[in-house]
């Protein structure tokens, strides 16, 4: 038996195995054009590669609800038709594979509009199909960045219907998982710190109202994503910023209320939102940020962050740290780690004829 390679229903989804695959931007789209934005045979061979190698639920890149919430250029993204129709190979694949798609969909805020990261990942300008990002407020994220345009209350809700458009595109893509990126210090999480959130509507100040957007936009997938599949929120648990930041405290106070509103998981990672911090970085060096929300709140969590090994992946679960394992780096290493886990821990990948036939 291992804990790692028993299957997980959530809602009408089951998923055969707790080994998934977390959101990682590949900048490989092109960055403008027709094809901006849209899905090739990059794309498809990096998913594909995962699926086969037996990872239970894939989930996709920061795919960007509009063309302004791309990280880079040559993000993904999913606010157009001819996006989808690329997307829905992928998809395809996965499903005969016995993977579980899922979709990341995100808006990068202030940290939008850089180079790819092994360009060095500075911000770029018009000349190489940059733009000016927007946020929460008039904060850069760094001195090297530029100042991004304070958001109106009306310029939100038109984002908030981006988040809810991505949602029916990703359902017509194909998608079975919606995960709303609130992490890494993108927009979602610029609204929650304290640290880039200095404004002095509804939005800003207290918790209830820096979480108020998180909460419209999970409302917003929400009404529109069906009831029978699941949605997953990922957040960073702590800016590492002590009380000058988003605290792990607030983390498990949202995780309640994204419970209530719906959410069905929540993706526990750290950090992003300041350049400089100081973070105790290691193996699982986030997990016990994902114990915490499992041992205080009813709502599932998956643990991310230098998980590397069969034995330490199967001991988060066996020890009720978190409900799923999420691999990043690690399965860019090696796109086969589910299957080679499966042999050291002796237990076995199943296809997708004997999860049909077992339930
Ligand atoms: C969107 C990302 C994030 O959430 O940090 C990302 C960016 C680059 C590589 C991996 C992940």
């Amino acid at each position: 038996f291992a804990a790692l390679f028993e299957p997980y229903t959530l809602r009408s989804v089951t998923v055969p195995n707790r080994v998934w695959m977390a959101a990682m931007c590949q900048y490989s789209a092109e960055a403008f054009g027709p094809n901006a934005g849209v899905a090739n045979d990059w794309h498809f061979a990096h998913y594909a590669a995962r699926a086969t190698g037996g990872t239970g639920l894939i989930i996709q890149e920061a795919t960007a609800v509009s063309p302004e919430g791309r990280i880079s250029p040559y993000d993904l993204g999913i606010w157009n038709d001819t996006q989808v129709e690329a997307l829905r190979r992928i998809t395809g694949f996965l499903k005969a594979r016995g993977a579980v798609p899922g979709i990341q969909i995100a808006h990068a805020g202030r940290k939008a509009s850089t180079d790819r990261t092994w360009k060095g990942g500075a911000p770029v300008g018009a000349d190489a199909h940059g733009w000016q990002p927007v946020a929460p407020s008039a904060v850069p994220f760094a001195e090297s960045h530029p100042v991004p345009h304070e958001l109106t209350a009306d310029e939100i809700a038109q984002i908030t219907g981006q988040f809810a458009a991505a949602a029916e595109r990703a359902l017509a893509a194909g998608y079975e998982v919606v995960e709303i990126h609130g992490a890494h210090g993108y927009l979602i999480g610029e609204f929650l710190s304290p640290h880039s959130n200095r404004r002095t509507d509804s939005y800003g100040g207290s918790f209830e109202n820096r979480t108020r957007f998180a909460l419209e936009v999970v409302d917003a997938v929400r009404a529109v994503w069906p009831e029978e599949l699941p949605l997953f929120f990922r957040i960073s648990a702590t800016d590492w910023l002590e009380e000058e930041g988003w605290t792990a405290d607030e983390t498990v106070r949202l995780a309640r209320l994204l419970q209530e509103h719906g959410v069905d998981l929540l993706d526990v990672s750290t950090g992003g939102l300041a350049p400089g911090v100081n973070i105790p970085l290691g193996p699982g060096y986030q997990v016990p940020f994902a114990a915490r929300v499992k041992a205080e709140t009813t709502l599932p969590v998956a643990a991310v962050g230098l998980i590397t090994e069969p034995e330490q992946a199967e001991k988060i679960l066996a020890n009720g740290e978190a409900d799923a394992v999420l691999l990043g780096r690690e399965l860019l290493r090696d796109p086969f780690w589910a299957r080679r886990a499966a042999d050291e821990l002796g237990a076995e990948i199943r296809t997708p004829e004997q999860y049909h036939r077992s339930w």
